[in-house]
């Protein structure tokens, strides 16, 4: 076995009489990645938490490799799939090294600590992450940027066969944005065990990353699938004003070939160009 396939099949959900969910299906397969998309609200951090077992679905049902996901144990489930919430939980206390090492806990037999490999894992983490100078830093010192990238480390350092991480970028920088999910959807640091590739999902609000990096996503509208398939399919203008209520300008990556959404420019701003230009002309 390669990796593992995650499907999701007729999700729904409802919150007392609201239903926030309805029917959303999606596979993803070794060595792929999904972006959820969609506006605030559409329930893509719903789905993160069915996905990986934290609510049940009340239809529907999610599986790994052909297993439900509801019939493994928690620390089975741990040692095969990692969760990044939309605000992770990292222990401001320890250091950077510490926390990151707290990733290899679903790897760790009772009663022995930690062993050569999971350190020789942590400081790969640590270097490829560019943690490396901060390993003996306290983790409450470092800026909002560094410890959404130590939280991202220590998912990294369980290894999993699936990824999921929800807005994982939000507080990064253009440089970390890149660095940060070039190493999940392609660098060295993206391996699973035995150098297997993990499936990856990925929750994004930044259309051109997702279109950049996803091989395929999934675009809901008020708990409802809008579209589903390649970046190129999902993210037409008609899509994303439809969706999001404004209407882009889709152009074509010059190098990667993906769409790139050039948002429309204000009302004001075209007279506020003219004067420029005519300014500087
Ligand atoms: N525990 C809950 N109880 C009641 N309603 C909830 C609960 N969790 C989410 N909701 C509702 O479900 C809907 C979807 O929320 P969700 O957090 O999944 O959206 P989202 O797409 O992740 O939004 P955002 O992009 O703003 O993070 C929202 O209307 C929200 O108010």
């Amino acid at each position: 076995m390669d990796g593992a396939r995650l499907e999701a099949i007729g999700l729904c959900k409802s919150y007392g009489d609201r239903e926030v969910l309805r029917d959303v299906s999606f596979s993803v397969t070794p060595g792929t990645v999904l972006a959820i998309i969609g506006p605030n609200g559409a329930g893509k951090s719903t789905l993160v938490r069915l996905v990986t077992g934290i609510e049940p679905p009340d239809r529907g049902r999610v599986s790994l490799d052909g297993v439900p996901v509801s019939s493994y144990s928690r620390r089975q489930l741990a040692r095969r799939m990692a969760v990044l919430p939309q605000t992770p939980l990292v222990a401001g206390g320890f250091s950077v090294y510490d926390t990151v090492m707290m990733g290899r806990h679903p790897h760790l037999r009772p009663w022995r600590g930690e062993t050569n490999h999971d350190r020789q894992v942590v400081e790969r983490i640590l270097w490829e992450t560019g943690l490396n100078d901060l390993a003996g830093v306290t983790v409450n010192h470092l800026s909002g940027g560094q410890r959404q990238i130590v939280a991202l480390a220590m998912v990294l350092a369980q290894e999993p066969d699936v990824l999921i991480l929800d807005e994982p970028t939000t507080f990064l920088d253009i440089g970390h944005q890149m660095q940060i999910l070039n190493l999940l959807c392609g660098g060295t640091a993206g391996r699973g065990r035995e150098g297997r590739r993990p499936a990856v999902i990925l929750v994004l609000h930044d259309l051109n990353l997702a279109a950049l990096y996803a091989h395929r996503t999934l675009l809901l509208r008020a708990g409802s699938t809008e579209a589903y398939g390649s970046p190129a399919e999902v993210l037409t203008e008609d899509h994303i004003e439809s969706v999001y209520g404004i209407r882009p300008r889709v152009l074509r990556h010059p190098d990667a070939g993906v769409p790139q959404i050039l948002l429309p420019a204000p009302p004001w701003s075209a007279l506020d160009v003219q004067g420029w230009s005519s300014a500087g002309g």
